[in-house]
C-alpha cells in the first residue's frame, strides 16, 4: 500500500533532519560565509529598537549573518548558484521564530507600523527562491507552531499548526487516527504542511486523493496588519467567490497561514500496481488519456520518457508507464481492470512488481534530477513542471526538450507525465548543464526563457505544483495576462505597504505604500 509504505520506508533512507530545515548537499562545499548578497536589493534594515520589541513578543531573534544566511538557505538552483561563487542569497535580515498564532499576530502589528518586510518562512524546501527576503527585514519562522490541535474523526476533518511537518504529519494520523491525507510530494520529510498549502503543492498520489487545494478543508490566516481571519470550512458552498483558494498558492503574499483543518481518508490496506512500455512518449500520453477519460484515477499515473526510463529503470528504449493504486479492493480492482485495458491497446505488459519496487525505493530520494550525471562545479541540475491540455502535451514535450537541448552547455531535458486528470496533465521536466562556474546563471536563465517561451505560446500554465517564488516571477505578466493586473491589485487591497514576501509572484518588490 503506497501510504503506508513511505511511512515505512521513511524519507530519503532517513538522511534528513526530522522537524526542522534540512540543508541541501551543496552546503558541505560552502567554506565561508559572505555578508555581500547575491539575491537581495536594497535590503532594509531592522533598527535595534524594534529588535528589541520582536524580542518582547517572539521566542528568538537571530541577527548574526552566519545564523541569518543558514536560515534562509533554501533548495533553490539559484540560490545554490550564487552561495557556491561566493556571495550567499539573502544575508541581510532577522530571523524571528514563533510558536503562537499570538506572536504571528504582534509580530505583523510591528512590521507594518514600522512598514519593514516579512517573509514568511518554513521548511525552505522550496525550489523557487520563495521565501528568500529578498527585501531584507524580517524573516518569520514559522517551523515552532506545529502542534496538530484536533481530529473530529466523523467528518475525517484534522486540525493542525502551519509548521508541522509532513512527515511527522503523516506518521501521527496514520498512528493515531488510521488515517492518511494521500498527499506525498518527493519533500514530504523536508516540508512543512503550511508550505504545501502556501505553494499549492501537489502529492505523488494526486490523481486519486487530489491536490493540496482539494484537501484543505478551512484555515486560518494572520493579515499584513495582525488581523486574524478564518475562510472556508465547508466542503462546497455558494456564498461568493472562494476566498480560501485566493490563499492557496499565495506564497506568503497575502497573508500568513497559521491553522489548517485538512480533509483525510482512511488508509487503505489494499493497492496493485500494472507496467506498460510504449514506442514512444506520445503514446504513452495516449494511453494516460485514455485511462483519465474512461472514469479511472489510480492514485499514481507516471509516465517516464526514454531517458528517464533508462535512469530509473534500465530500460532506456521504453517509455514506462507505472499505474498504482490503493484504496477498497473492489474499487482498485475496476481502475486497474479499466487502466489494463486502455494501456494494452498500445503498448506492451513489463514486469510489473519490479517496476513498482523500483519506484517505491527510490522515490522520496533527495537530488533525483542529477541522477545519472557526475556533478562537477559547473553542473547544475533542475527541474520544470508545468500543466498543459492533452491535445498540446505530445507538442510540448518535444518542443520544450527540444528548447532545453539547443542551448549551449545543455547536457539532457527530459520529462516524465507526474499528474493527470481528465483534460490534461502535469509535464515534470528536468534540465541539467555543464558550463564553465561563472556561466552557470547564464545557460540556467537562458534554458528557462527557451522552455517558457514554449509554454506561454501554448497558453499552457507556467508551474502546477512547485509555485513562482523569484524563478517564474519574470513570466508572471505574460503567462497570466489580462489577469495579472488583478492579482496586483488584490495584493494591494490585502497588503497596502507591500510588507508580506515583496518581489515574489512576479510582484512588485518596493517596499511602502
Ligand atoms: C527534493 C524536493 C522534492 C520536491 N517535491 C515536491 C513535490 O513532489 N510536490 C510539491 O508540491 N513540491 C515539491 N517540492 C517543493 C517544496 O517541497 C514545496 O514547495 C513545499 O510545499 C514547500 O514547503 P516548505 O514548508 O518547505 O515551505 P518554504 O520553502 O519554507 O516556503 C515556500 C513558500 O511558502 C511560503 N510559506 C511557507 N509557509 C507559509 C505559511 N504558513 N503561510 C504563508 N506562507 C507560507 C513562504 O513564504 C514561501 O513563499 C520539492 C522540493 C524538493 C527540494
Amino acid at each position: 500500500m503506497l501510504s503506508k509504505d513511505a511511512v515505512r520506508r521513511g524519507y530519503n533512507r532517513g538522511r534528513y533532519v526530522v522537524g526542522a530545515h534540512t540543508p541541501p548537499a551543496y552546503v558541505a562545499r560552502v567554506k565561508e560565509t559572505s555578508a555581500t548578497p547575491g539575491l537581495q536589493r536594497d535590503p532594509i534594515t531592522v533598527g535595534a529598537d524594534i529588535i528589541a520589541s520582536l524580542r518582547k513578543v517572539t521566542d528568538h531573534v537571530m541577527t548574526e549573518t552566519a545564523d541569518v544566511v543558514a536560515w534562509t538557505r533554501d533548495w533553490w538552483a539559484g540560490s545554490m548558484m550564487t552561495e557556491t561563487a561566493g556571495k550567499p542569497a539573502t544575508p541581510n535580515a532577522v530571523v524571528v521564530r514563533v510558536s503562537s498564532v499570538a506572536q504571528v499576530q504582534e509580530v505583523m502589528r510591528i512590521a507594518n507600523a514600522a512598514t519593514i518586510p516579512v517573509t514568511v518562512s518554513a521548511g525552505r524546501s522550496n525550489v523557487t527562491g520563495a521565501a528568500l527576503p529578498v527585501r531584507g527585514g524580517i524573516v518569520l519562522d514559522l517551523c515552532d507552531l506545529n502542534k496538530l490541535v484536533g481530529f473530529d474523526a466523523e467528518s475525517q476533518i484534522v486540525e493542525v499548526e502551519a509548521g508541522m511537518f509532513g512527515d511527522v504529519f503523516e506518521e501521527t494520523i496514520q498512528r493515531d487516527y488510521k488515517m492518511t491525507m494521500g498527499h506525498w510530494p518527493s519533500s514530504f520529510g523536508i516540508s512543512t504542511v503550511g508550505g504545501w498549502v502556501a505553494c499549492r503543492g501537489a502529492g505523488q498520489l494526486s490523481t486519486r486523493y487530489g491536490k493540496i487545494e482539494d484537501m484543505v478543508f478551512g484555515m486560518d490566516v494572520v493579515l499584513a496588519d495582525g488581523r486574524l481571519i478564518t475562510v472556508g470550512g465547508y466542503s462546497r458552498a455558494a456564498v461568493g467567490p472562494d476566498l480560501l483558494q485566493l490563499f492557496i498558492g499565495s506564497e506568503g503574499t497575502l497573508g500568513v497561514v497559521v491553522k489548517i483543518r485538512f480533509k483525510l481518508h482512511q488508509l487503505p490496506d489494499y493497492g496493485r500496481a500494472i507496467a506498460y512500455g510504449f514506442k514512444t512518449f506520445a503514446i504513452g500520453l495516449e494511453a494516460c488519456r485514455q485511462i483519465m477519460q474512461r472514469g479511472a484515477n489510480p492514485a499514481a499515473l507516471r509516465l517516464y520518457d526514454e531517458l528517464e526510463s533508462g535512469v530509473q529503470f534500465g530500460m532506456p528504449k521504453s517509455n514506462v508507464l507505472l499505474v498504482a493504486d490503493e484504496g477498497p479492493k473492489e474499487m482498485v480492482d475496476a481502475v486497474m481492470a479499466i487502466s489494463e485495458k486502455a494501456c494494452a491497446e498500445l503498448g506492451d505488459r513489463l514486469e510489473s512488481d519490479a517496476i513498482l519496487e523500483r519506484w517505491l525505493d527510490t522515490r522520496y530520494l533527495t537530488g533525483k534530477s542529477a541522477e545519472g550525471f557526475t556533478p562537477s562545479p559547473g553542473f547544475v541540475a533542475d527541474t520544470l513542471e508545468m500543466i498543459g491540455p492533452w491535445r498540446d502535451l505530445p507538442a510540448i514535450y518535444d518542443e520544450v526538450v527540444q528548447a532545453i537541448n539547443a542551448v549551449p552547455g545543455t547536457l539532457a531535458g527530459s520529462a516524465h507525465q507526474s499528474h493527470a486528470y481528465v483534460d490534461g496533465a502535469c509535464l515534470y521536466f528536468s534540465l541539467r548543464g555543464e558550463v564553465e562556474v561563472e556561466n552557470r546563471q547564464k545557460w540556467y536563465r537562458q534554458a528557462w526563457d527557451a522552455a517558457n517561451a514554449v509554454i506561454i505560446k501554448y497558453n499552457a500554465t507556467l508551474s502546477h505544483h512547485h509555485g513562482v517564488g523569484l524563478l517564474r516571477a519574470p513570466y508572471m505578466a505574460a503567462s497570466l495576462d489580462t489577469a495579472f493586473p488583478v492579482l496586483e491589485k488584490i495584493k494591494a487591497a490585502l497588503d497596502p505597504n507591500n510588507i508580506l514576501n515583496p518581489g515574489k509572484l512576479g510582484l512588485s518588490d518596493k517596499v511602502g505604500a
